[in-house]
């Protein structure tokens, strides 16, 4: 269809015709063009906020972010060979969480496939994050539903995430750059991604609602302990207190009420809607098996239900992370020789300013190093992390740098100070220092060496005063090579080179492992993990490093009952793709299971799923005595 047609149809749309496209499409359009007076002829290139604005909104979906990654990742991972990107976005319809092929970026970020592009309906006419805030419901927008022209290649399919309380949260989306033409194509698509929002919805919940009684539901028993498909939390009233997208539609459909109204639904005793009491309710445990859980709802419809017993109030002295309370150079990690002897280099690095450069795979807890070298440093400036991926080219100038007033177009009235200068007295942190474009590069050059900033649009440089910690994921001295990096930069920046191991080469994963559980534990009360999923964990490659730990953690700390982590909390893909774990840590999940089996080995080889030779082999090669 080209571009005078795609016009034409939508003014024939707003005289009122149906041209034949889905409801949801033709609502939308008549949104664009009525109420926010929306010209189709003109193409409007996709918006992407400052990376100021970007912090804000990522700061207040943090939590969101949080326990939605594990389950965004595993999504992802589903759908990435397809060469879907995918985005989370907030109810503004800013985009607060990014996977895509980074192989693509430049594309995707024209496109507006990337972390802080706005896809509102008033910004960005139809597309599936704005109609999908506009009508709360998970829809497709295919290619020419698209209302801006600029956007019709794409095909993007979108759902709602709602918090307990009934009120739309955000959105995630999975687009397309190029897709098939049919728009049934996406069909798969909409159930993957309402699926996914509906675990995080669940684990959203149990993460929130730590004192109440949980009850999840599922239409069919052997489902229920998996993959229940709605939940609702009751308090010791009886009185509803919570629930997932699902468990509204669920009580709303019992009674003829409507779920976009949750307040009809919030505070309403559960016998309104269940044929039991709350004590009732409550008795349906995993003591007894799923097929004997059976509730029946108002409207006659049968569910089988879990509860889960809130867990025990603790009394409400502030939360302490133990990681904060060790020292700084503490928490860096164990006892073994490889952290030992990072800790040696930071010891004597951090109190001078020399630039470091720091290198790892990502998320091996670059940025938490530099933290922790800011800290140990004693400087009394603040700590400024600039991610140099996240912010749009042509605003990385301005946001490094600062502008005076009326530098360019959009720019605020008096100006604004850069991150450099934030950065005054402290340590400046550039994250992905690779993708900082060339010209930026020649400006940053220039400010370390001659330790002035001259903002954009200014004739007089000021003086600043930092210490630059950068880091990369990528080897610098590559795209040195590859001519994409400036030479003399990169001399600048890495006088000293500090390198983070891949997770699975870290051998004080075991203490990593026990701090992140008593970081997503409650006070005090450190998770656990259960023989088999200790092994799981140990054994798993993740690629994804500590942030992938700290992800699934969270994520099926959110889920466990009791504190208390199995293998069916955890992200069902660790137990697929296992691969052998490092020796010391097969060494200590071995010596795990064996005392928590009082030594019994055909018990242990049981709860480990392999047999009684291999596991007196392996004792024998790690020097594990035979218990007598
Ligand atoms: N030594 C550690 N102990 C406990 N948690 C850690 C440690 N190192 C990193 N983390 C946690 O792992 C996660 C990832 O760390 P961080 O963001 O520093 O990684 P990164 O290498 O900068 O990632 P990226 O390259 O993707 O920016 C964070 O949640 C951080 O708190």
């Amino acid at each position: 269809m080209g571009f005078s047609d795609h016009i034409e149809e939508i003014e024939r749309v707003g005289q009122g015709s149906n041209t034949g496209r889905d409801a949801i499409v033709i609502d939308s359009w008549r949104r664009c063009l009525d109420t926010y007076q929306l010209d189709p002829s003109k193409a409007r290139e996709a918006v992407i906020v400052s990376e100021t604005r970007l912090r804000e909104h990522r700061q207040q979906a943090e939590d969101l972010i949080h326990i939605a990654r594990s389950g965004l990742e595993r999504l992802y991972r589903q759908v990435a060979e397809q060469n879907y990107v995918l985005l989370l976005s907030d109810r503004q319809g800013v985009t607060v969480e990014f996977l895509g092929d980074p192989s693509f970026n430049n594309n995707l970020r024209k496109a507006g496939l990337y972390l802080g592009s706005e896809w509102s309906e008033p910004r960005a006419g139809t597309c599936a994050v704005g109609a999908c805030i506009a009508t709360g419901e998970a829809l497709t927008i295919h290619q020419t539903d698209h209302f801006d022209i600029t956007h019709t290649p794409l095909s993007c399919t979108a759902a709602p995430i709602y918090d307990m309380h009934g009120a739309l949260t955000a959105v995630l989306d999975i687009s397309l750059l190029s897709s098939p033409i049919l728009k049934t194509s996406q069909n798969m698509a909409r159930h993957l991604v309402s699926s996914t929002v509906r675990r995080i919805e669940l684990a959203n919940l149990m993460a929130n609602s730590r004192h109440d009684l949980v009850l999840r539901f599922a239409g069919a028993p052997e489902f229920l302990d998996v993959d229940p498909e709605a939940a609702i939390t009751v308090d010791s009233a009886g009185c509803i207190t919570g629930m997932t997208h699902g468990g509204a539609h669920m009580l709303a459909t019992s009674r003829g009420l409507d779920w976009r109204k949750p307040e009809v639904l919030l505070g309403r005793s559960v016998t309104d809607f269940f044929d039991a009491d709350v004590d009732e309710l409550a008795s349906l445990t995993r003591a007894r098996l799923p097929q004997d859980r059976r509730i029946a709802v108002r409207d006659g419809t049968v569910l089988y239900a879990h509860a889960i017993e809130p867990q025990q109030r603790t009394t409400s002295v502030p939360v302490v992370r133990l990681p904060q309370s060790i020292p700084a150079m503490g928490r860096l990690g164990g006892g073994v020789p490889l952290i030992d002897g990072l800790r040696r280099k930071i010891t004597k690095l951090a109190p001078g300013k020399l630039p470091i450069l720091i290198q790892g795979q990502t998320g091996t807890g670059k940025e938490y190093l530099a933290r922790i070298i800011h800290e140990v440093s004693g400087l009394s400036g603040r700590f400024i992390a600039v991610n140099c991926a996240a912010i749009p080219e042509q605003l990385i100038e301005s946001e490094l740098f600062g502008y005076l007033p009326g530098a360019f177009t959009g720019a605020l009235a008096k100006g604004r100070k850069g991150l450099v200068e934030e950065a005054q007295g402290g340590t400046l942190f550039l994250d992905e220092i690779g993708d900082m474009p060339f010209s930026a590069q020649s400006r940053l050059l220039r400010v370390l060496a001659e330790g002035e900033v001259l903002p954009v649009g200014g004739a007089v440089p000021r003086k600043v005063n930092f210490r630059v910690v950068s880091a990369s994921h990528r080897s610098l001295a590559d795209m040195v090579a590859a001519g994409t990096f400036r030479e003399d930069l990169y001399y600048r920046l890495n006088a000293a080179i500090l390198s983070l191991p891949p997770l699975s080469e870290r051998d004080d994963f075991p203490w990593l492992l026990d701090r992140l559980l008593e970081k997503h534990g409650e006070a005090g009360r450190p998770l656990r993990l259960s023989d088999t999923a200790r092994m799981v964990v140990l054994g798993y490659h993740w690629p994804g490093n500590i942030r992938e730990l700290d992800n699934a953690l969270a994520f099926a700390g959110a889920l466990c009952e009791g504190g208390l982590i199995t293998v069916e909390d955890l992200p069902d893909h660790l137990s697929q793709g296992a691969r052998p774990a490092s020796d010391d840590g097969r060494e200590a999940a071995l010596r795990a299971v064996l005392a928590s089996c009082k030594g019994n080995v055909s018990e242990a080889a049981r709860r480990l799923g392999i047999d009684r030779t291999t596991l007196h082999r392996q004792m024998r090669r790690f020097g594990i005595d035979r218990p007598h």
